[in-house]
């Protein structure tokens, strides 16, 4: 049988439960990726794929229900081994790349793996192969004002595969650019995905990007279902 690298089930969220401005978001949401699976995570807008994102990643916690990530429950664990699972496990990109402003794009690819227990010259030597390989060498010490929406989100892209995660979540990674560096920006994040045999879940509204995932889920009224 395959590694399972995430697994949800049972999912539940409802915000400002017990109040009459409650919004039942998840209300039982059950999805397991297999290792080096890419999935396109296909959702209306207000759905609840944020909120769903957020709780796979270990950055919100559900109502009820199991988050397990490469085989460690992190219902059962303390907030500190949560935050280094996060850290260790899990990539974020967002759909606005959110690079820290005053740090350049080296120091930005850098600053996770710090957090993680890198030494200096380890960071930096694998913060450069990473920029490298998204064809940025010539931009590791810009900082993000300095860079166009594209390449801004290439650097994300080496932020959030800094630490070598085996999940990558993706909350409409190019939804923010024009068509054509979308397509582009894409293909280079598939092209590492594919190489480093990463799972992950990419939101997305683009039923062309769905497409080249190798499966489609749905999260609407509250659940998923395959798409
Ligand atoms: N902190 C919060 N408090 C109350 N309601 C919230 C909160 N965050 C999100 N919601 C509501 O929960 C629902 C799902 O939000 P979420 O951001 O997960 O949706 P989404 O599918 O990511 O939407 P979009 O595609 O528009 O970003 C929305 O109706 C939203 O208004």
């Amino acid at each position: 049988m395959s590694e399972i690298v995430l697994s949800l089930s049972g999912i539940t969220k409802t915000y400002n439960p017990g109040k009459p401005a409650a919004v039942e978001v998840l209300r039982g949401v059950n999805l397991e990726l297999p290792r080096g699976q890419v999935v396109a995570l296909v959702a209306p807008s207000g759905s609840g794929k944020s909120t769903l994102l957020h709780i796979a990643g270990l950055l919100d916690e559900a109502e009820s229900g199991q988050v397990v990530i490469a085989g460690q429950d992190a219902g059962r664990l303390s907030d500190r081994a949560r935050t280094e699972i996060r850290r260790a496990e899990v990539g974020f990109i967002y759909q606005f790349h959110h690079l820290l402003p005053e740090f350049t794009a080296l120091e930005n690819v850098m600053l996770p793996q710090l957090a993680n227990g890198a030494s200096g010259g380890a960071a930096k030597a694998r913060a450069l192969e990473l920029l490298g390989r998204v064809g940025l060498s010539a931009r590791a010490g810009h900082r993000p004002a300095q860079l166009s929406g594209g390449e801004a989100q290439r650097v994300a892209f080496c932020r959030a595969l800094a630490n070598g995660p085996k999940l990558l979540l993706a909350d409409e990674p190019t939804g923010n650019l024009d068509p054509a560096t979308s397509d582009q920006v894409f293909g280079v994040l598939m092209e590492i995905v594919r190489e480093t045999g990463l799972s992950a879940l990419i939101a997305t509204h683009n039923f062309e990007l769905a497409a080249r995932m190798d499966r489609v889920v749905k999260l609407e009224n509250g659940v998923v279902t395959e798409g």
